[in-house]
């Protein structure tokens, strides 16, 4: 156990920036809401008063989700699957039409890495990244955008990223999948704007999450000074910012990705592993 992420309880006693009711009467779904940044927007969207779609793999952890956001009296579906198997992305957005029509907000916040030098990335490695983070979400917005239209509607994608405008240094495969995201979100705002579907991504700095523990301590210490506001980034800082873009409040917003990172895209430099001495200052010539 770490020190990393709030509890549902912490969630619980934080109030969000947007008003009550910003999401009444509409259907928010949400990749990865077992743990971390989805299970915070879990909270979020159901004390703003949506309908709440839970996904991820593990249906325990999607359970605990649906459980401690019982407290808002929130409809909840509760829907396991990879992201990474269109087939059962399909069958996911079936279920949410059955129970509640159609989803309005879409939220692609499942996803991850692991640190590696490049040059030793392992083809499964490399896959299993790219599969899931620009895979997966590809198939999550190309099937909501198909029911969208089908239904004669439009509807609001937000896609959750990482911070890639400078090279990511020890998750490449991530730099490479989430860059992916972002030129498709690009593309298909434009695409489908006259179906009146809207895609924006979000782009997180370095946020305290138990998504957290795959790093190394040392590391994650040292990137918490990578931003100018040297400090982690907090899950509801986050999720106001999701809501907000996914929601009507940014309703003349598309293509867009908006940075919630400290300040960290325009300074410092950030390693997932250890700094060669090629980097330190110390090897630098008089
Ligand atoms: C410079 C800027 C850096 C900014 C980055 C820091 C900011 C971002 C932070 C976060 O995003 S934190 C929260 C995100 N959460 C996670 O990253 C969760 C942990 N990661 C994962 O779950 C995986 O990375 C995954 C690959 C996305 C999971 O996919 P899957 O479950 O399909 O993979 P596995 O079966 O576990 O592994 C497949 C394959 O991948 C290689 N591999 C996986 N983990 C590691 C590892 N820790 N080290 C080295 N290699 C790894 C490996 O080849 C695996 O195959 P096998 O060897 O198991 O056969
Ligand atoms: N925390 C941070 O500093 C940053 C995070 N991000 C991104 O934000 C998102 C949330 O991260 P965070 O909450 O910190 O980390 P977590 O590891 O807690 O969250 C990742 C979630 O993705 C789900 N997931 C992973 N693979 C799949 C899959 N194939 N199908 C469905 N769900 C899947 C996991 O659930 P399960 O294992 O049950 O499937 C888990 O709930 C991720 O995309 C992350 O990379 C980006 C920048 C910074």
């Amino acid at each position: 156990m770490t020190g990393y992420g709030r509890d549902d309880d912490a969630l619980a006693a934080l109030t969000p920036a947007l008003r009550e009711g910003y999401f009444a009467g509409q259907t928010v779904l949400i990749t990865g809401a077992g743990s971390g940044l989805g299970r915070g927007l879990a909270h979020w969207a159901a004390r703003l008063g949506a309908n709440v779609v839970l996904c991820g793999r593990k249906v325990d952890r999607l359970e605990d989700t649906a459980a401690a956001i019982g407290r808002y009296n929130a409809q909840v579906l509760v829907h396991p699957l990879t992201i990474r198997d269109p087939e059962a992305v399909q069958d996911l957005f079936s279920a949410v039409a059955a129970r509640f029509g159609c989803a309005d907000i879409v939220i692609n916040n499942a996803g991850g890495q692991f640190p590696s030098a490049a040059i030793d990335i392992p083809p499964k490695g490399w896959h299993a990244v790219i599969d899931t983070n620009l895979g997966g979400t590809w198939h999550m917005m190309q099937e909501a955008a198909r029911r969208w239209r089908d239904a004669g509607r439009g509807g609001s994608i937000v896609n959750v990223v990482a911070v890639t405008g400078r090279g990511m240094p020890g998750v490449a495969h991530t730099a490479a999948a989430r860059a992916g995201v972002i030129a498709l979100s690009k593309t298909v705002a434009i695409e489908w704007a006259p179906l009146g579907i809207r895609i924006n991504c979000v782009a997180p700095g370095l946020i305290s999450t138990t998504g957290m523990n795959v790093y190394d301590p040392r590391a994650v210490r040292a990137m918490t000074r990578t931003n100018v506001m040297q400090r982690f980034g907090q899950i509801e800082e986050i999720a106001d910012t999701v809501c907000f873009v996914g929601g009507n409040a940014s309703q003349f917003m598309t293509g867009e990705v908006v940075h919630v990172d400290g300040g960290n895209q325009i300074w410092g430099d950030q390693w997932t592993i250890d700094k060669p001495d090629y980097f330190k200052v110390d090897s630098i010539d008089d």
